[in-house]
């Protein structure tokens, strides 16, 4: 793992009873894109203690009178890498860095800005407690999407192991997970995010990754794709279940047409590209779940975005690869995992015997984690900027 991918917290003293201005930081920087989150306490006219106490027991949460009570929100926000300076400059006007968290590859650049010191976590034991908070915690945060149908997924937190965790940041890595801190990573693939938008960039001129991504879906794979009914004069190779549309060699015409770069439409290379790389990942990823007999794969990552496209091709091949009998899932906060786990970690080193208590508003789900119960309810768009309401009890 290099310092670049490792994720980070800020140290730092956290006045968890005093806390008026309390906002503990903890930020996640990797390869492309540096996640944040940060929690934030309610103004005190908002809402006060008693109420918020209240709220979570009539909702079924006990709550210790005797322990302080802090209502607020769990932030969510991500900068490009190359944007360092936008993102010490959020962080600095939000004074998120006088409470919490974040990378080694910065940590100069930390100390001279903001005057905090970073510590470094481990990336896959972070991506894993965040997934397993999200998928306790928060109620929808697990979604399948097939043909353009998105379904929240009802997921038991007693029920909730053994599940693949499939992350696709710059590269891919899958991870068997068979509770909180019980986890294996059994398999990885280096094309993954990075492939995309590296490829991308350079075949279509894209300057971001959002505009590559637009592109797509005006794209027709078909141009730049060698399809089964190209190899087999237009029909189905049924005997082994190939139908005429599936693709035989992704970016395979290019090879045949009389062609060079300049005569692809941008749109048509990106939705290939895409394809190749979905496609590629939910093939992997079903071989694994496979291999060890897992049903459940979710995936995860900011290569998804919630793109409907990539979504839809990841379903499809685990569909196709499984026939029918595994299926995909994505999350919400799909990129956010590894720095809510290093979220997770900072509360339980630094506040002993903390106790998040999120406050359910519609579906309460009770979860227990490391012997604490966390309720929790969703405000925003999904995997955008965001925030999770919650209250925190300290001891
Ligand atoms: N605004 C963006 N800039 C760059 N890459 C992005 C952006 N949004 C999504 N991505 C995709 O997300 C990938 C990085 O995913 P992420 O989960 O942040 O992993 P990493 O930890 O490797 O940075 C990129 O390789 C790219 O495919
Ligand atoms: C090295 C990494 C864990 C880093 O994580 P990332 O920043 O890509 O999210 C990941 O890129 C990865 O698992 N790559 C694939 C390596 C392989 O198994 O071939």
């Amino acid at each position: 793992m290099s310092l670049l991918h490792t994720p980070f917290r800020v140290s730092n003293n956290l006045h968890f009873r005093d806390s008026r201005t309390y906002s503990n930081l903890l930020c996640w920087l990797t390869g492309s894109l540096i996640k944040l989150v940060y929690f934030s306490r309610y103004d005190d006219s908002c809402r006060d203690d008693d109420e918020l106490r209240s709220q979570n027991e009539s909702l079924g949460s006990k709550s210790d009178n005797s322990r302080p009570v802090l209502g607020g929100k769990l932030h969510f926000a991500k900068f490009e890498t190359s944007k360092i300076n936008d993102c010490l400059e959020f962080i600095h006007s939000m004074k998120l860095h006088l409470g919490g968290g974040g990378a080694y590859k910065f940590a100069d650049l930390f100390k001279e800005k903001l005057s905090v010191s970073l510590d470094k976590e481990d990336e896959m034991e972070c991506l894993v407690t965040g997934a397993n908070f999200l998928l306790k915690a928060v109620h929808q945060e697990a979604f399948t999407y097939l043909d353009g149908q998105k379904e929240f997924a009802q997921i038991d937190p007693n029920d909730l192991y053994p599940y693949l965790l499939v992350n696709i940041g710059s590269g891919v890595s899958m991870i068997k997970v068979d509770g909180d801190g019980k986890f294996e990573r059994v398999s990885g693939t280096s094309l993954g995010g990075g492939t995309f938008w590296g490829l991308g960039r350079l075949l279509t001129k894209c300057k971001n990754f959002d505009e590559l991504l637009e592109l797509s879906h005006q794209g027709n794979n078909r141009v730049i794709d060698m399809l089964v009914g190209d190899i087999y004069g237009g029909t189905d190779y049924a005997k082994i279940g190939l139908s005429a549309t599936t693709i035989a060699s992704s970016f395979g015409k290019a090879i045949s047409d009389n062609k060079e770069l300049v005569d692809y439409k941008p749109e048509d290379i990106s939705r290939s590209l895409l394809r190749m790389i979905s496609n590629n990942i939910g093939q992997i990823s079903y071989l694994n779940a496979l291999r060890f007999g897992l049903k459940r794969i979710f995936f995860a990552g900011f290569f998804i975005r919630g793109h409907a496209y990539t979504m839809d091709t990841i379903s499809v091949a685990v569909n196709f690869w499984s026939k029918g009998e595994a299926e995909a899932m994505f999350l919400r906060h799909e990129g956010f995992l590894g720095a809510l786990g290093a979220f997770m970690s900072y509360e339980k080193q630094c506040l002993d015997g903390l106790t998040v208590n999120k406050i359910p508003q519609r579906f309460p789900i009770s979860v227990s984690s490391a012997g604490n119960k966390i309720y929790c309810s969703m405000n925003g768009k999904s995997n955008g900027n965001e925030s999770i309401e919650c209250t925190v009890y300290g001891t």
